[in-house]
């Protein structure tokens, strides 16, 4: 039986209301979206998002980081971003790092670096929409999201918004490990969100002198965790003083690890895993 013209209207607005999907800037095309993201805060997560983001530009893609972390916004700080970013009749434009990574983070857009973003989770949430909808990316191979941190509306926000192609779960070794990445994972299979895996940043230090690897923060709980929720290990990230100098310094760029061959791979969807 056909339907009336107020019932399709009906139906034409409960769907205009379901659909969270917001629409990529139409001067921009981004082969791959690659969120980062943790269960709570302070983990390493805009490190490993600058990080990677870095040896990917070095590999020579066309890289993008959105800074979604709108209430502590760090990327521009560990790139030594000074500029701002402006508009044009297109969109906003990003900006760019010395190596050539285009940058959005609501630094950029703030007067004063040091003013606090204390919005509401639906203007959080509405912010990182229009890095999507209103930034013109351009080309790029890869854009990196510096997700928001834990599990609450705003990153449930982004990921119903953007398509996001896969995930980088970040955790840390401590004893609410488990509970923090099973909340990640149960968000991301939820949303039907492809993880790629899970890294432990902060894992150890290791002497410069004698070698010996201290566990900081306890013992690593890492591989039963990833093995109860099927995840892969893709890192463990010691504490390195010369990243905290580099992030500090705005260097972050220049610091070439091996930490994330591994990951980089996943990306890349390279099937041969590198040591
Ligand atoms: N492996 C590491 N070695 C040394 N310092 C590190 C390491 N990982 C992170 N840090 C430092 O710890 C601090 C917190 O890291 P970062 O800002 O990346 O965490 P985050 O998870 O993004 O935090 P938030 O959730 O608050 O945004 C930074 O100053 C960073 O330089």
């Amino acid at each position: 039986m056909s339907k009336s013209k107020e019932e399709k209207e009906a139906i034409d607005f409960t769907e205009t209301l379901m659909d969270f999907t917001a629409k990529l800037n139409e001067k921009s095309k981004i082969k791959k979206v690659i969120g980062v993201v943790s269960g709570k805060g302070g983990v390493g997560k805009s490190l490993v998002t600058s990080m990677l983001a870095s040896e990917m530009s070095r590999r020579g893609y066309q890289t993008g980081i959105m800074d979604a972390d709108i209430t502590g916004p760090s990327i521009p700080k560990s790139f030594g971003i000074k500029k701002k970013a402006f508009a044009t009749e297109a969109g906003m434009m990003p900006v760019e790092t010395k190596g050539g990574i285009k940058v959005m983070s609501i630094n950029l857009l703030l007067q004063q670096d040091t003013d606090p973003v204390v919005w509401r989770g639906p203007l959080v949430g509405g912010t990182v929409k229009q890095f999507w909808t209103d930034v013109v990316w351009g080309d790029l191979d890869y854009l990196f999201i510096d997700m928001p941190p834990g599990t609450g509306d705003v990153p449930l926000t982004v990921f119903q918004s953007i398509q996001v192609d896969g995930i980088v779960i970040i955790t840390s070794p401590q004893e609410l490990v488990s509970l923090i990445v099973s909340k990640a994972v149960k968000m991301a299979r939820t949303m039907n969100i492809p993880i790629l895996g899970v890294i432990e940043n902060m894992a150890y230090y290791q002497c410069h002198e004698c070698g010996t690897r201290h566990t900081i923060f306890g013992e690593s709980h890492i591989d039963t965790v990833a093995k109860e929720y099927g995840l892969e290990l893709l890192a463990r990230i010691p504490i390195n003083t010369e990243i905290a100098e580099g992030c500090d310094s705005g260097n972050i760029e220049t610091i070439e690890t091996d930490y994330f061959h591994r990951t980089i791979s996943k990306i890349e969807n390279r099937k041969e895993p590198i040591a």
